[in-house]
């Protein structure tokens, strides 16, 4: 998209969420931003010349026929220092959707063009102010689900992973430069590598991306959260246990069993760790064609589910399709929830019954964890018991890991795999000006991650993912 849009283009867009707030701002970007702006800025001071950089002016927007829209802060940002590279303009007005609008409008009206998703960020990064690697982590910043996220995403703002790239690409370049060295001048003493020094050089490359990639998959659920899927028969307790950990009604909650017919998915924030909580439709056989397509849906969530939370009700008696399923999905993804613990004492007696033995489950290795979701007993226990399933003991990552996100890991995968290729390759004597073609696609492939070399379609499907005024 932003292919289509003209780099010469002044662009403006509202860059606060579309709702009251405190304040709106409405940003400008290119080399008019300052023209149009005083075109409708009119300075509550009398000395008033000029927009002085990087500081606050106050006064009021105009439309263009002179009529006061609101009172506002402005302030002007020169390139090539700005945010976007070039000259930035905002205006700070009154916070209100109406406000920014035709705040906006007035603009637009004056010459600029209303900017496409993420063009200010896409314009920082034409004009070098940042790599693709920085540009992706302003759209993480901005989706962080918890403060563990927001760090990951910062250290990656800052450059260091687009730095780190470029390191390991230019050590494969200067590779690559001796290897013509031995390819063009085979018969001259010039310093030339052995294979043992070439193999050991980019193994040494292949393990520093290895390690990023170990990051990729350690640390994925701090970035975008963990799938945790609820699932069981019905009338097991799912979507009290779903309200239970929100600490709010979301789901409806009845004794009529099937009441959940489609899957809802929420997110929580479980000691800082960022969940994605999915309740489902309980199973049970059924002729009801809504309800079979709900029981679908439910099935493919539980596969999809980085950990499933199997329900299980302790009044009635645990039936196949609940050991199927945890025999499918296997003790390592899945945790028992052993519900309505409040209708038994701590022997497992109750009023009318005795409470379900779960012992299969124990014995076939299955982690249970008993709770009361209607008086919330065991749920800060079962909190505990799900941060530590998907990710052990360890605390949040690091202030300065360098996590990927999916686009650069896919690619670090393919650099890997080519790295192993060549070092096969080395190791089977192949000559010399064979193995500079897999040298190169693996730089190609770091120029990718840091947008040295970006095709279109690459940056209009990051860039189309921003939100505008971004
Ligand atoms: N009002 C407002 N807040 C914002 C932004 C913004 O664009 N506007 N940002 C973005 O969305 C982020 C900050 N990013 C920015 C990055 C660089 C510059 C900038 O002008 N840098 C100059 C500093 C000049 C100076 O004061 O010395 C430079 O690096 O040369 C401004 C904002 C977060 N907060
Ligand atoms: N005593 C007791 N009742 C519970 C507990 N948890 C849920 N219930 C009751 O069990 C019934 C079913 O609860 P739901 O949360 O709707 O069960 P569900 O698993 O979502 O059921 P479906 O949506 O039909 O699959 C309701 O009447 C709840 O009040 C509990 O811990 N103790
Ligand atoms: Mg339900």
């Amino acid at each position: 998209m932003q292919q289509n849009h003209s780099l010469k283009d002044t662009i403006a867009a509202i860059a606060t969420p579309l709702g009251s707030g405190g304040v709106g701002i409405v940003r400008l970007s290119g080399s008019r931003a300052k023209e149009i702006a005083k075109q409708l800025f009119v300075s509550s001071r009398e000395a008033f010349s000029d927009f002085r950089p990087y500081t606050m002016h106050h006064g009021w927007v105009h439309d263009r026929n002179g009529a006061k829209l609101d009172e506002c802060l402005a302030v002007f940002m020169p390139g090539p220092g700005s945010y976007s590279g070039e000259d930035v303009v905002e205006f700070q007005s009154h916070g209100g959707p109406v406000v920014v609008r035709t705040v906006l409008e007035a603009v637009l009206a004056s010459g600029a063009r209303a900017a496409g998703a993420g063009e200010f960020t896409y314009r920082a990064f034409v004009n070098g102010r940042m790599d693709l690697t920085q540009a992706e982590a302003v759209a993480e910043m901005i989706a962080a689900p918890t403060r563990a996220g927001m760090t990951l995403a910062q250290a990656k703002l800052s450059g260091a992973l687009g730095e780190m790239i470029a390191g390991l690409r230019a050590k494969l370049e200067h590779l690559r430069a001796q290897l013509c060295v031995a390819v063009d001048f085979p018969d001259e003493e010039i310093e030339c590598l052995s294979p043992e020094e070439f193999l050991q050089e980019t193994q040494s490359v292949g393990e520093s991306i290895a390690a990023l990639l170990k990051n990729f998959h350690r640390d994925r659920c701090w970035r975008e959260g963990a799938l945790t899927v609820l699932a069981g028969q019905v009338n097991a307790g799912k979507s009290s246990l779903m309200n239970a950990l929100l600490g709010r009604d979301r789901a409806i909650v009845t004794d009529i069993p099937g009441t959940t017919r489609d899957y809802l998915e929420e997110a929580v924030n479980i000691d800082g760790l960022p969940v994605r909580l999915v309740d489902t439709a309980g199973i049970r056989e059924t002729e009801d064609t809504v309800e079979r397509v709900g029981l679908e849906r439910s099935k493919d969530m539980a596969q999809k589910g980085d950990l499933v939370l199997l329900v299980i009700d302790r009044t009635r008696e645990i039936l196949p399709d609940d050991i199927s399923l945890a025999q499918d999905l296997g003790p390592e993804r899945v945790l028992v929830v052993l519900n309505k613990s409040d209708l038994f004492d701590e022997n497992g007696h109750g009023e009318s019954a005795e409470a379900v033995d779960a012992g299969w489950f124990e014995r076939a290795g299955y982690q249970c964890v008993e709770i009361s979701a209607r008086s919330g007993a065991g749920v800060d226990a079962l909190c505990v018991a799900i941060r530590e399933r998907i990710v052990g003991r360890s605390g949040e990552p690091d202030a300065g890991e360098l996590v990927p996100n999916l686009r650069q890991s896919q690619a670090m995968e393919s650099a890997v795999a080519e790295l192993e290729a060549l070092a096969t390759d080395i190791r089977a004597e192949i000559p010399y000006d064979l193995l500079g073609v897999r040298l190169e696609t693996v730089c190609d492939i770091m120029g990718e991650i840091t947008g040295e070399i970006a095709s279109a379609d690459v940056l209009n499907s990051i860039f189309s993912d921003f939100c505008i005024g971004k």
